[in-house]
């Protein structure tokens, strides 16, 4: 089914929630918000502001800490808890709203080409993706139609006024360009804009409205700050994972945490996180960080690549001391994180807290979707770790609230993503920013689950040449902790083989994934028809909205997330036992990460995958390879057509060896992550939704 079919079947769907959530949300909102005050759930509308302070107090932002919020009304899947728990997407959300807006009100034809929308436009523009229309933040249009646009944005310093706002309420070059890449909404232009934002007040010469949304704070308590769940039955079993890495005068691996000879504080911290055995990556990564050198780590989803690099930074931090204070104006943080998508910034920050309990470091978390000044505000009180997501963290380099001179360690997280089309422009702009350390005086490190050997000579650029690779496994290969399915279904039984699938699974947590925004508001709608408790996260819907339906998911609240990319990469969310692909991603990287959302840290967990003979079939090498690796079944029906779909290039073995593609400094190797090249796959960059 196309893109236009798509539509003509949402549409009429569709129209019978609209005046749910129509009328609500265009009505005259609390204190005139209309735009913030998105209620996403029927009951929510019922006790609205009841409902939304219990959530603001429930700790949302805590990740999974916050599990057992609502706990007893959680697990039913009936229709009021869920109607309307996903699904306002742009066609009847805030941003239909401000996307007709912008094309009426904007004559220079940026926006137009970009937010026309950011579905579909950048994608088909370039011509890359097999499928249209895709989930692209707004904010990552202006990221990615920089690309195509870039001499229309001022330089990155810009005019200053910077408001992220701006660049949607009009033209990007007239109202501060290159700014404003990761807001939701618009405010005024001019530097005054975004200065009284920051101080908590209103902009004169607001144009549109502005985003107020702040996120709740995160948890407080001990127990919160270090909850965590349990390894799985199959932890153990890293240990039998090959690991080889490259480069020059490698520094040993440990084997235990105390070998890495981390000060009394951290080894608390660790002790208190449930961690008492390193996973491989962290056996590895941790002393060649410890030593000094720049790293790109590749190993398998959900096996511990967050604490392998948060871990000897801290160390290092607490060992060489701290000079960011909150008593500084200009906020110099030692640690820039990047990720690519909001949520999982905010993992990492909650991890980076976690780990920093009780140590004067201070970890600040900023990006899109939330009110400027509240981000303004966390640096200011103090940052030594900066996590962000690019298009925010340039909006406040460009604001010049934070110094980068003291930059000591720049962390590229999911770095194949950081480093394709959407955001290597961004990356290059941010490593050549005034200040910044060359990548000599630095200490850069990379990590990922999957890493294209393109990228990874991209990555050259950002790392000093005696860089060490580490590849733990297969590197681009499924954790094997996953049972992979592949099942035959066309287009139109989809929809039946899903709610047949779910309502076998039970309340177990399941991610579904589908390919655009509007599918996710769809199939989110139509399981709710089915009673089956779903919420819906994509980058169509506001950040409090994507918050809401990931805790929501977290707490069981929901069991059915439906996701489109925005979801595939890095977030770890406790007890996802089942990722079901309702629509096959574009590439096998995007498989291979989002079937690492289950099956993590030793647990076991279930993908299913549709597999449509009329889209897919480019995915049959690839997938054959992925599942032979690891070692699971393949369908015969999927051999043949990986057979008949010749790839050049594609080596055509589906085993062997192990390292198939590891460090590309050592040649070109026969495969690829996972099995064809980059340049012959579709761009992943055109296929995801990131911020
Ligand atoms: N040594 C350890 N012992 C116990 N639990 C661990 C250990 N290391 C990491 N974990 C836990 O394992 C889970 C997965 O870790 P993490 O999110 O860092 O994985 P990842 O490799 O970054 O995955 P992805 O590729 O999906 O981003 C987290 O809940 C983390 O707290």
């Amino acid at each position: 089914m196309g893109d236009e079919d798509w539509e003509a079947e949402i549409n009429p769907h569709m129209s019978s929630y609209v005046p749910i959530f129509e009328k609500d949300r265009y009505s005259s909102g609390e204190n005139g918000d209309n735009f913030n005050r998105t209620p996403t759930s029927s009951s929510e509308m019922d006790d609205g502001p009841s409902r939304r302070d219990h959530f603001m107090k429930s700790g949302f932002a805590s990740g999974r800490n916050f599990g057992n919020r609502d706990a007893g009304e959680s697990n039913k899947r009936d229709n009021t808890s869920t109607m309307g728990g996903f699904g306002v997407g742009k066609s009847f959300g805030n941003r239909g709203f401000s996307n007709s807006k912008f094309e009426d009100g904007d004559s220079s034809g940026f926006w137009r080409e970009s937010s026309n929308d950011c579905e579909d436009n950048p994608t088909r523009n370039r011509g890359f993706s097999k499928r249209g229309d895709n989930d692209l933040d707004p904010d990552e249009c202006m990221q990615r139609t920089g690309g195509l646009f870039g001499s229309r944005r001022p330089a990155l310093s810009g005019t200053g006024n910077g408001d992220t706002s701006q660049s949607r309420s009009g033209s990007g070059s007239e109202r501060g360009g290159y700014k404003g890449l990761n807001e939701e909404v618009i405010t005024g232009s001019g530097k005054n804009s975004w200065k009284s934002e920051a101080e908590g007040g209103e902009s004169s010469d607001t144009q549109g409205p502005k985003v107020t949304y702040i996120p709740p704070p995160p948890p407080e308590d001990e127990d919160s700050i270090f909850a965590h769940y349990q390894t799985g039955i199959n932890f153990d079993k890293y240990d039998t994972i090959l690991v080889e890495v490259s480069g020059h005068d490698a520094p040993p691996a440990i084997l235990t945490f105390e070998e890495a000879n981390l000060c009394q504080t951290l080894n608390n911290n660790i002790a208190k996180a449930g961690y008492t055995k390193l996973t491989p990556v962290q056996k590895y990564s941790i002393p060649i960080i410890l030593a000094g050198r720049d790293l790109m780590a590749c190993a398998q989803t959900g096996s511990g690549k967050t604490a392998a690099f948060l871990l000897p930074i801290l160390a290092h931090m607490m060992h060489d001391g701290i000079t960011a204070s909150r008593f500084k104006e200009l906020q110099e943080p030692e640690c820039i994180i990047v990720a690519p998508t909001r949520e999982l910034v905010n993992q990492i920050y909650l991890e980076a807290r976690k780990f920093s309990f009780g140590t004067c470091v201070r970890a600040v978390v900023i990006y899109g979707g939330t009110q400027l000044g509240h981000s303004i505000r966390q640096i200011v009180q103090g940052c030594n770790i900066l996590c962000a997501t690019p298009g925010r963290l340039m909006d406040i380099i460009g604001k010049e609230k934070i110094g980068l001179k003291q930059i000591k360690y720049l962390v590229l997280d999911e770095a194949d993503r950081m480093l394709d089309m959407g955001f290597g422009p961004e990356m290059k702009k941010l490593i050549s920013c005034p200040g910044m350390p060359s990548k000599e005086q630095r200490q850069t490190l990379m990590f990922s689950a999957t890493f294209p050997e393109e990228i990874q000579r991209l990555a050259a650029e950002f790392l000093k040449s005696n860089y060490l690779f580490v590849a733990v496994g297969q590197v681009g290969g499924a954790c094997r902790d996953v049972q992979q399915t592949v099942l035959q279904v066309g287009q139109f039984s989809k929809r039946e083989k899903l709610v047949e699938i779910l309502r076998n699974i039970g309340d177990e947590r399941t991610m579904v994934f589908v390919e655009t925004k509007k599918k996710a508001d769809f199939i989110a709608t139509f399981l709710c028809q089915e009673k089956i408790s779903t919420t819906s996260i994509h980058g169509d819907r506001e950040q409090r909205e994507r918050e809401q339906a990931l805790g929501d998911f977290r707490c069981g609240k929901c069991p059915v997330l439906v996701a489109t990319s925005v979801a595939a990469r890095g977030l770890d969310i406790e007890n996802v036992q089942h990722v079901i692909n309702f629509d096959l991603p574009s590439t096998i990287d995007e498989y291979v990460h989002r079937i690492g959302r289950t099956g993590r840290c030793g647990n076991t967990g279930r993908a299913i995958s549709f597999f449509d003979l009329e889209s897919d079939n480019h995915l049959a090498q690839p997938l054959v390879k992925v599942l032979t690796d690891a070692q699971q079944d393949v369908p015969a029906w999927l051999e043949e057509i990986a057979f008949s779909t010749y790839i050049p290039g594609f080596s055509g073995s589906t085993r062997g060896n192990v390292f198939a593609s590891v460090d590309t400094r050592k040649g070109k190797s026969s495969l690829n992550t996972a099995g064809f090249s980059s340049s012959q796959a579709p761009n992943p960059v055109d296929d995801e939704s990131w911020d």
